[in-house]
């Protein structure tokens, strides 16, 4: 079983297990009770972590000012890992591929053809979804190093299948003979290779255009099959699109995603009184500065040193640090505060996790004969 594409309720020795520490820094661990997960706010050990539920929040205090420190243990999904995990390329974002696995119906009938692979961050999500996935990838250290991730996080053996492979020099077939992880039954061994039937077909490579004519000989023939390039540059969407015109793929369109995350904030209302009271404000305090400048400079010319802390202690406070003021320094006002006005406002995130590229989108039918039996029985069905 794969926590990545199964939930569990608790945290159990030998889990991976996703530490939230603050938005942008999630840590993946592999939870044993002999370990300490450690933080610049101090140590947590894993077997506090072990026998909570998944999303428990962990605390401690902090070492020196006593206060408390908390992380929150999490269930890996492939979102978070999109989130955490260790880049080797440029990665798909959640904003693309759930976007992407929607409009190429993505199902747990689907089966999927991706190269390349690069950090495997969309491979998760596919595992999750998907019936099948066969992913390719050139580079052999990446190949390596994510064929082991897969391992380690039990899609490898579920559903995932990766082949080191220059695709677009030598296509999608996989053969008994190629550096993959495929396991070959004796059918497939006396066929000399496996039987793909693609349905749904992504793209994330500098050149895809050079690889969109070797995908007749993996596809479904008998079903529609979907394909999706994920290029940053329009002259590649350019090239991508007379690649799959001249090779019988229909209804192409180009889309790109403008990821936004909208919070609904409270904003405090400040009336012109506010105003004029910060102003009034600021013209004391530089008074009261400028004053405070030339005692200090009237005290080291008389070189009067004995008498700066008495002194002090008797002087108006330099600034109310006390008085909330809405313009400036102050105490701290939580939003919402039922004793301020407020109104309810928008606020867009500012860094939006989502690269975007262009997303070329096109489908394509092999077969076009119509199964008369299937036919009839539908509409008998209907009748
Ligand atoms: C941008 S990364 C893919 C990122 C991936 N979609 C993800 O979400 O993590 C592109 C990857 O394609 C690989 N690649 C480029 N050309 C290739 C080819 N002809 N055949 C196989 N892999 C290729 C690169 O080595 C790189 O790792």
């Amino acid at each position: 079983m794969s926590q990545f594409t199964e939930y569990k309720d608790l945290i159990q020795e030998g889990d991976i297990a996703l530490i939230w520490i603050s938005r942008g820094n999630i840590k993946a661990v592999t939870i044993d009770s002999k370990e300490t997960f450690n933080t610049r706010y101090g140590s947590f050990q894993h077997s506090d972590m072990i026998g909570k539920p998944y999303g428990s929040q962990i605390a401690i205090r902090t070492r020196g000012t006593g206060r408390f420190a908390f992380i929150h243990v999490l269930q890996p999904t492939p979102e978070l890992w999109t989130l955490s995990l260790p880049h080797r390329t440029q990665i798909v974002y959640t904003p693309d591929s759930s976007y992407i696995m929607q409009r190429m119906n993505c199902s747990p009938h689907t089966r999927v053809i991706e190269a390349g692979t690069g950090s495997g961050s969309f491979s998760h999500a596919f595992a999750r979804t998907v019936q099948q996935l066969y992913t390719y990838e050139f580079h052999p250290v990446r190949y390596e190093q994510a064929k082991e991730e897969f391992k380690k996080h039990g899609i490898l053996d579920e559903n995932v299948i990766i082949t080191h492979r220059d695709v677009c020099e030598d296509g999608f077939t996989i053969k008994p003979t190629d550096t993959t992880s495929a396991q070959f039954s004796e059918e497939e061994i006396t066929s000399g290779m496996k039987q793909l039937n693609a349905t749904a077909v992504f793209l994330d490579l500098p050149a895809p255009w050079d690889a969109i004519h070797h995908l007749d000989k993996v596809i479904a023939t008998d079903e529609q099959v979907h394909v999706c390039c994920f290029s940053p540059c329009i002259e590649q969407v350019d090239k991508t699109i007379e690649s799959l015109e001249n090779n019988g793929w229909t209804q192409i369109e180009m889309v790109e995603i403008q990821g936004r995350q909208y919070e609904s904030r409270r904003q405090m209302v400040r009336s012109m009184e506010d105003a004029m009271q910060r102003c009034r404000d600021i013209k004391r305090r530089k008074k009261e500065g400028i004053e405070k400048k030339q005692s200090l400079i009237e005290r080291e010319e008389n070189n009067n040193t004995t008498s700066t802390n008495t002194e002090h202690t008797q002087r108006e406070p330099f600034t109310e640090k006390a008085k909330f003021n809405p313009f400036g320094k102050g105490i701290r006002v939580k939003e919402g505060d039922p004793g301020y006005k407020w109104k309810q406002v928008t606020k867009i995130e500012s860094e939006i996790k989502s690269h975007t590229s262009y997303l070329t989108f096109a489908i394509k039918l092999v077969d076009k004969t119509r199964n008369e039996t299937l036919v009839q029985e539908c509409l008998n069905e209907t009748k």
